[in-house]
């Protein structure tokens, strides 16, 4: 199944600069550790196994970052050695969604963190006849209008297919400043497209580029 996002609907373009993109859309920070991450995800010569250890690398960074987007609590603890320590507790009410199939591949990274987080899915595919994103299937925590969510895309081209997605959660009352969109890839046109229909939603992502790898859920799935 070819996803609809995957399916790049016109020429790509790097006219942008990343403060136009308002304080809402966050890249992670490019080390050198960083790059080689996305490069070994990039090169066509990679193993699936190298691919899938390298993506989860990868996406367990952007989890992390994601992590920090969330509400915190003071939370004071006491040392084996009797000091009090000043610290922080994260705040219960947040869930994961994962925009199937390629989506799922960033669940594991999630749990890995928050280990007994909610994650709900949406299936979102395009209309043969009209060419149009539509959603098949959405199974969502019921009380999802009351959490935080950690939406989760790894490469987006048109921004279409979380634009879907994103109407879904709205559909069902969570608000927009609610939700913290998870991706590795993005598109400039991809980016502005989201922050525009959506500027209060949190974006974040390891790098905006006019090529995305477009391989990324075949590899990472083996469906290729
Ligand atoms: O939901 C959350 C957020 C941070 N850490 C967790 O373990 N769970």
């Amino acid at each position: 199944m070819v996803e609809p996002d995957l399916i790049q609907d016109s020429l790509p373009h790097n006219n942008y600069t990343d403060s136009d993109l308002g304080s809402n859309f966050k890249k992670l920070r490019i080390t050198d550790n960083v790059r080689e991450l996305q490069t070994v995800l990039r090169d066509k010569t990679t193993s699936r196994g190298d691919f899938i250890f390298y993506a989860d690398r990868l996406i367990r960074l952007v989890v992390e970052e994601g992590l920090n987007q969330l509400p915190y609590r003071h939370c004071d603890v006491t040392t084996p050695t009797g000091h009090k320590y000043e610290g922080l507790s994260y705040q219960r009410g947040n869930c994961g969604v994962s925009i199937m199939r390629s989506g799922e591949a960033m669940e594991q990274g999630l749990r890995d963190c928050c280990r007994s987080i909610r994650i709900g899915k949406i299936l979102i595919q395009k209309d043969e006849d009209t060419r149009e994103a539509k959603v098949v299937y959405a199974k969502l925590p019921p009380d999802i209008d009351q959490r935080k969510v950690l939406l989760m895309y790894p490469i987006m081209n048109s921004g279409n297919t979380v634009i879907k997605a994103v109407q879904v959660l709205k559909d069902h009352y969570v608000k927009e400043d609610n939700i913290i969109l998870l991706n590795l890839f993005v598109t400039p046109q991809a980016a502005k497209a989201l922050v525009k229909r959506f500027p209060n939603m949190k974006v974040l992502t390891s790098e905006v580029h006019p090529v995305t790898p477009n391989h990324f859920g075949m590899k990472y799935f083996g469906t290729d």
